[in-house]
C-alpha cells in the first residue's frame, strides 16, 4: 500500500527557552494526511498548531520522531508545497499581476508563461479587471484573494494554510472559505478545471470554519501539542458554508468535536493562555 502523502510519526519539537533549559512545543504527534484530503487542525492558543505545520513545510527540523512527506522524510521545503499565513505575503510595491506571476517567475518559468498562468488565476479568484491595480487599492478580502492566486498558481500538491482568513470581518471570511472549497475542489468557473485534490493541513482556532471546510478535524492537546482525537466530516461536497452551518448534522459534529476540544480550552485557561474562538 501506498504511503501517506503526509506523515507525523510521533513527531517531536523542542525548542530552547533562552534561560538554557528546552521547551516542548510538540509531543509524540502522529497523524496522516492522504492525498487530496482535507485536514483541519484546531486546539488551543499556543498549543504547538504552527509549530506543526512549520516541521511539515522543512521550516524546522524534528528534534525526535519522523515527519514524512511522499514517503521520504522532510529534511528541507518538499517540492510541490505551497503557504498561506495569516499575514499575506502580498508585495505592495507590486502590481496584482506581478505579485500573482512572481512565483512562476521565482521557479524559472518565462515571463510571457508566468504572466498567462497569473492571468488565469487571478481571474479564477474573480479579479479578472484588477490586474494593474496595487494591494493598497484593494480590500482585505480582494488581498486575501490575490494571496489565494499567489498559493495556487504554482500547483502545489500540498497547501499548508495557518490561519489564512482570521483577519478578515465574518462576512468576508464566509465568501473567503466558499471560494478556497471551490478553488481546491477545482470547480472554479473561469480557466479549465485545476486538476482537484491539494492535500490541504488547514489551522484554524475556528472550530466552525474547521468543520465546514475539512473531510478530517484532527483537535491537539493544550501544549505541547498531541494529538487528543480525529473526527471525521462526513458532509457531502460540493458544500456552501452558510448553508452548511444551519443543518442539524452540522450541528451535531459541532457538538461533539467541542465536547472533546473543549477540556482542552479549559486547561489552556486556567495556565494563563487566552481563549479559542
Ligand atoms: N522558534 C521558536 N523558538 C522558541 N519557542 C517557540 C518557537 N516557535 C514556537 N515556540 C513556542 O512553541 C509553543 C507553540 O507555538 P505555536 O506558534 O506553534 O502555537 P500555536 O498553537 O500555533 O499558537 P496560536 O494559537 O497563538 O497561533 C509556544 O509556547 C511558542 O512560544
Amino acid at each position: 500500500m501506498a504511503p501517506p502523502l503526509i506523515e507525523l510519526i510521533r513527531a517531536t519539537k523542542r525548542f530552547p527557552d533562552g534561560s538554557g533549559s528546552v521547551h516542548t512545543a510538540v509531543r509524540e504527534l502522529s497523524m496522516t494526511v492522504e492525498p487530496g484530503q482535507f485536514v483541519a487542525v484546531v486546539g488551543p492558543t499556543g498549543c504547538g498548531k504552527s509549530t506543526t505545520l512549520s516541521l511539515v513545510s522543512g521550516l524546522q527540523p524534528v528534534s525526535a520522531g519522523r515527519v514524512r512527506v511522499h514517503g521520504t522524510d522532510v529534511k528541507s521545503i518538499p517540492d510541490g508545497v505551497g503557504y498561506m499565513f495569516q499575514t499575506d505575503a502580498v508585495m505592495p510595491w507590486r502590481s496584482v499581476l506581478d505579485n500573482v506571476a512572481s512565483g512562476p517567475r521565482f521557479r524559472g518559468v518565462p515571463k510571457a508563461q508566468a504572466r498567462a498562468k497569473a492571468v488565469d488565476w487571478i481571474s479564477r479568484v474573480g479579479l479578472a479587471g484588477f490586474e494593474k491595480y496595487y494591494p493598497h487599492q484593494l480590500s482585505g478580502g480582494m488581498r486575501k484573494r490575490v494571496a489565494l492566486a499567489q498559493t495556487l498558481v504554482t500547483d502545489p500538491k500540498i497547501l499548508l494554510m495557518d490561519e489564512p482568513f482570521s483577519a478578515l470581518d465574518v462576512q468576508t471570511r464566509a465568501l473567503m472559505q466558499d471560494e478556497l472549497l471551490r478553488l481546491w475542489s477545482g470547480s472554479a468557473s473561469a480557466g479549465p478545471p485545476a486538476p482537484p485534490g491539494a492535500a490541504v493541513i488547514f489551522v484554524t482556532h475556528d472550530l466552525d470554519e474547521a468543520i465546514v471546510l475539512a473531510d478530517k478535524v484532527v483537535v491537539l492537546t493544550t501544549g505541547p501539542a498531541t494529538v487528543k482525537d480525529v473526527f471525521e466530516i462526513p458532509l457531502q461536497r460540493p458544500r456552501k458554508v452558510e448553508e452548511l452551518r444551519l443543518t442539524e448534522e452540522f450541528r451535531v459534529l459541532y457538538s461533539n468535536i467541542w465536547e472533546s476540544l473543549r477540556g482542552e480550552v479549559d486547561k489552556a485557561r486556567q495556565k494563563g493562555a487566552g481563549n479559542v474562538a
